[in-house]
C-alpha cells in the first residue's frame, strides 16, 4: 500500500458511500452525526454520476477500509457490489446499505430498517455474513435479473404507465395487443437440460423482490449458492394470461406457463437481443450466462434476516 492510500486519521473505519441526490438530506445528516456521537468513525464520500461507486469502492479498498456503507437505491446498491466484485476477495471491504432510493427492493427483501439512523447503525453494527453476487455478461446483480417484458421498465418509468402494468389482465392484454407485442425467442440452458420456449419473462432472484415489492422469487436466500429461476412462456389469448396469472399465486415447478427453479446457472442464446434489468439497470445481451459466486460478498444484515438461510429460525 503507498503512504499516499494509507487511511488517513481523519477517515475512520468505515466510509458511507452516498449518491449526490440524497447528500443534503436533513436525516441523513443527523443519522452520520448521532452515529459518530455514538462513537463511529465513518467518513462520507459522495456521487455525482455513474461510476463514483465503482471509483469509491476500489479506493476504500485501497486505503484499508474493512467496510463501505451504499447510501442509495438498488443502482447504488448494485454499482458498488458491481465495484467490489471487481476487487480481490481478500480486500474487499464487507456491505451494508443505508437504503435511501424510491424501491429499495433489496433492502426490503433484506428486511432492513429503512429509517436513516436505524438503518446506518445495522450498517455499521450487524455482524456480517457471506452472502453469494449474481453475474450476468459480465456485470453483476445482488438482487435480481430480470428478462423479457417489463425489463425495461424502471423507477425512471412514468408512473401511469407502471399503473397500467399493474392494472389486471384486461389492460395488460389490450396494451400487449396495441404495442403487438412478440415473445422473445431463444433457447434456455440449464443445469436438467434445454427449453425452447417463447418467453414473455425470465427472472432470476439471489433476493426476493423487484419492481417495487413485487416478489418474483419468494423463495430466495441470498447465501444458499443457488438463483431461483421463474419462466413465464408467452400467452396468446385472456383465458391464457388468467391460467398465467394463478400459477404466478403458486409458482409451480412445471406449470402450464411458469415454471420456477433453482439453479447455479443458466444460459440464454436469444434470436434477437433480449431486454434485461440488472438490479434495477437496464441492458440488453442476446446470449448470456447467468452464475452465482457463492459467498463472494461478507453482508451486514440482522441474523434474523428471512433472506439468510438461517433466517427463519430466528438466530
Ligand atoms: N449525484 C448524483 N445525481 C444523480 N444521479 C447520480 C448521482 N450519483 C450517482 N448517480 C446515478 O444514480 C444511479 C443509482 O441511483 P439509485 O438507484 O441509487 O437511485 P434511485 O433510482 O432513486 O433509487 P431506486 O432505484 O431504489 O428507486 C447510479 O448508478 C448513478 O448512475
Ligand atoms: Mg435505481
Amino acid at each position: 500500500m503507498s503512504d499516499a492510500l494509507q487511511p488517513d486519521a481523519r477517515d475512520g473505519d468505515a466510509w458511507l458511500i452516498l449518491n449526490g441526490k440524497s447528500a443534503q438530506l436533513p436525516d441523513v445528516r443527523e443519522a452520520v452525526g448521532r452515529v459518530r456521537e455514538e462513537g463511529h468513525h465513518l467518513a462520507v464520500r459522495v456521487t455525482w454520476e455513474a461510476g463514483d461507486g465503482v471509483r469509491l469502492a476500489r479506493e476504500a479498498s485501497e486505503a484499508g477500509i474493512q467496510r463501505i456503507i451504499a447510501g442509495g437505491g438498488d443502482g447504488t446498491v448494485n454499482e458498488i457490489v458491481g465495484g467490489l466484485m471487481r476487487l480481490a476477495p481478500e480486500v474487499r471491504p464487507a456491505l451494508g446499505i443505508l437504503p435511501l432510493g424510491s424501491a429499495n427492493d433489496f433492502a426490503r427483501g433484506l428486511e432492513l430498517p429503512l429509517e436513516p439512523l436505524e438503518a446506518l447503525r445495522v450498517a455499521l453494527d450487524a455482524t456480517s455474513h457471506m452472502v453469494d453476487v449474481g453475474s450476468l455478461g459480465g456485470d453483476y446483480f445482488i438482487n435480481l435479473a430480470s428478462g423479457g417484458f417489463g425489463a425495461q421498465i424502471t423507477n425512471s418509468t412514468p408512473a401511469p404507465l407502471k399503473r397500467l402494468l399493474g392494472g389486471g389482465a384486461y389492460s395488460l392484454m389490450g396494451m400487449l395487443k396495441a404495442w403487438n407485442y412478440q415473445p422473445y425467442r431463444g433457447c434456455l440452458r440449464l443445469p436438467e437440460g434445454e427449453r425452447n420456449i417463447p418467453l414473455f419473462l425470465l427472472a432470476l432472484g439471489n433476493g426476493s423482490q423487484a419492481g417495487g415489492g413485487q416478489q418474483l422469487a419468494p423463495l430466495a436466500k441470498v447465501d444458499d449458492g443457488l438463483m431461483e429461476l421463474l419462466m413465464v412462456r408467452h400467452f396468446t389469448s385472456l383465458r391464457e394470461m388468467k391460467q398465467l396469472i394463478d400459477e404466478l399465486e403458486n409458482l409451480p415447478e412445471s406449470g402450464e406457463f411458469v415454471e420456477y427453479l433453482q439453479v447455479p446457472w443458466v444460459e440464454f442464446e436469444g434470436e434477437a437481443a433480449l431486454p434485461l434489468n440488472l438490479d434495477g439497470e437496464p441492458c440488453f445481451h442476446k446470449r448470456f450466462r447467468a452464475e452465482l459466486v457463492p459467498g463472494a460478498l461478507a453482508l451486514a444484515v440482522p441474523a434474523s434476516s428471512m433472506l439468510l438461510s438461517h433466517g427463519s429460525a430466528g438466530s
